[in-house]
């Protein structure tokens, strides 16, 4: 079943559409640029999106980026994904990064740069120990578990 969670929403610009699903079922708003950008090979922007939002305590928003602008043109949030905390009214912005070694990548003005993911959070209250319980894991990590291949790959 899905959950429906309502969110206030300033447009900042009457001229752009509100963020909106491009599809049944997907998790993502897609977000529109309010200004273009050009960006060389390595450069960043911070871009608005011409939006503003007031979320209920216990959400956030995340700004994730879009696949199609990874693949195609190796575009992709610098802080991805961003966090939109449920007291911010600011415009929501997008960290932007071309991260392709020779292609310039231009933004106009209304593309979908990145999509705004709406999540239940949970607020810790952090309890102090001198030490932690014993788990499967403990405390490997970072590729412990294995290489990165499939059946039969050398690990
Ligand atoms: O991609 C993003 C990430 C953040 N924000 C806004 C909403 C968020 O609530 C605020 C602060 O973000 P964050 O906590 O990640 O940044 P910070 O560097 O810790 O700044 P601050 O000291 O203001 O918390 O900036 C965006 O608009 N887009
Ligand atoms: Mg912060």
């Amino acid at each position: 079943m899905t959950q429906h969670v309502r969110v206030q929403v300033r447009r900042l610009d009457p001229e752009l559409p509100l963020p909106a699903y491009a599809r049944p079922g997907d998790a993502g708003l897609d977000l529109f640029a309010r200004e273009g950008a050009v960006l060389a090979p390595g450069e960043r922007a911070l871009l608005p999106t011409g939006i503003a939002i007031a979320l209920p305590d216990g959400h956030a928003a995340f700004v994730h980026p879009r696949s199609g602008l990874a693949t195609r043109h190796g575009v992709t949030t610098v802080n991805g994904p961003g966090t939109v905390d449920a007291g911010y009214r600011g415009e929501i912005k997008v960290n932007l990064i071309n991260t392709d070694p020779t292609e310039t990548f231009t933004v106009s003005r209304g593309d979908r740069i990145a999509q705004l993911v709406v999540q239940q959070v949970a607020l810790a209250q952090l309890d102090e120990v001198d030490s932690l319980p014993d788990s499967v894991r403990g405390d490997t990590g970072h590729g412990a578990s294995g290489g990165f291949g499939g059946v039969g790959a050398t690990p």
